[in-house]
């Protein structure tokens, strides 16, 4: 059944805006003309579904957006269009997300349990077993940046497992741990598995991912370029990867440079244009299965680009608060200033400045 899925995702962008200092982040916040940012897009259309009990491989090589892709599903940051539909709690484990590192282990343990919806008692419950399959011994009263990287992903790991969310999603988080505790992830991924729950799974190791993945999808340099059933998927990948390995310096670095302007040179517009026209050659079996682009604004504007008209906004309110700013020090009435624009300029009352007398 089309409808019958944990997560669906269909034709996701993300862009990327490279300010180089915080400075030029803030002046392109004000700007109302649209000065040209470098820009980057990390997903150039990407649509996948993953059915419910499914365990899904993300493969592809370094910086191919697949933790982009996991981020945008679990919630941490907004795609730039596209449709994103995830049912149920998703709980993330990812090397560098979810932990905050100022707090101890015991709190972060409290912190995202509390924010997936748990009460203080089901935490007091929970806890020993955590900081039992956690296994990091005394460090759990410590804060998480004195962690390595292993010991993060075994509090991240033990923390998602345990709050038993309805979609895990794991992203690299077994390759910093030990082999005891990775064989522990393993075991416990199985059971994820067995009690039907949905489990996306991002890595390298092919291994890992023939081991424990129903389907996989091949995310290539923002697209995706293949998903499927995993032996097949990830048979052509390997031969993806030593066609490249066998390429010379010059030839790899020619590849990089074509795929990265590819990837700058991307435009929503045609994108849009691209889909619409699929979606008027689709098969009428096919229709009514929307491909829409959905542009969305979001709370947290300082990193995206805003519009025209949220720019405007600020700038009104901007001057709003200024005015009033100035009307306070002049010490006349607002009204006396609409009516004399110049009052303004020429406060109400007398600053006695010492010595001045
Ligand atoms: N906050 C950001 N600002 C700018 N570019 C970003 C940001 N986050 C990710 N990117 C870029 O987006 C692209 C995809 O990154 P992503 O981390 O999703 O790739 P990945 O497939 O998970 O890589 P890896 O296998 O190395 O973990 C990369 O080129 C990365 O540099």
């Amino acid at each position: 059944m089309e409808n019958d899925y944990k997560v669906k995702v269909e034709n996701v962008t993300k862009e990327y805006e490279l300010f180089k200092t915080q400075s030029e982040k803030l002046r392109s916040f004000f700007s109302i003309t649209k000065k040209q940012v470098p820009h980057f897009w990390s997903l150039m259309g990407v649509s996948l579904t993953v059915k419910p009990g499914e365990t899904l491989g993300l493969i592809g090589v370094n910086g191919s957006g697949k933790s982009t892709i996991s981020n945008i599903i679990s919630g941490i940051i907004p795609q730039t269009t596209g449709y994103v539909d995830v049912r149920g709690e998703t709980s993330i484990v990812a090397i560098h997300a979810g932990l905050r590192s100022s707090l101890t282990g015991r709190e972060n343990i409290r912190l995202k349990s509390l924010m997936q919806g748990l009460t203080n008692e089901e935490i007091d419950e929970l806890m020993p077993d955590i900081i039992a399959f956690a296994d990091i011994g005394d460090f759990v009263d410590q804060p998480v940046k004195s962690y390595s990287s292993g010991m993060r992903s075994r509090l991240g790991f033990a923390i998602a497992v345990h709050i038993n969310p309805d979609i895990l999603i794991i992203d690299e988080a077994l390759s910093v741990g030990d082999d005891t505790f990775y064989q522990k992830c393993v075991d416990k991924i199985t059971e994820f598995k067995q009690e039907g729950k949905t489990i996306i799974f991002v890595s390298h190791s092919l291994k890992q991912i023939e081991m424990l993945c129903d389907k996989v999808a091949w995310i290539n340099y923002g697209e995706l370029k293949m998903v499927g059933d995993t032996k097949e998927v990830t048979q052509k990948y390997r031969e993806f990867t030593q066609w490249f390995k066998k390429l010379s310096k010059k030839e790899k670095h020619k590849f990089e440079t074509e795929r990265k302007s590819v990837q700058k040179n991307f435009s929503i517009k045609n994108y849009q244009k691209q889909i619409t026209e699929q979606e008027q050659n689709a098969h009428p079996d096919e229709k009514d299965v929307p491909a829409k682009i959905h542009k969305r604004f979001y709370g947290s504007v300082i990193s995206e680009k805003m519009s025209v008209w949220n720019q405007l906004l600020t700038w009104a309110v901007l001057i709003v608060v200024v005015f009033f700013c100035l009307v306070n020090v002049s010490g006349h009435s607002v009204e006396h200033v609409i009516n004399n624009p110049s009052a303004i300029v020429h406060p109400s009352h007398t600053l006695h400045l010492p010595g001045k007398e």
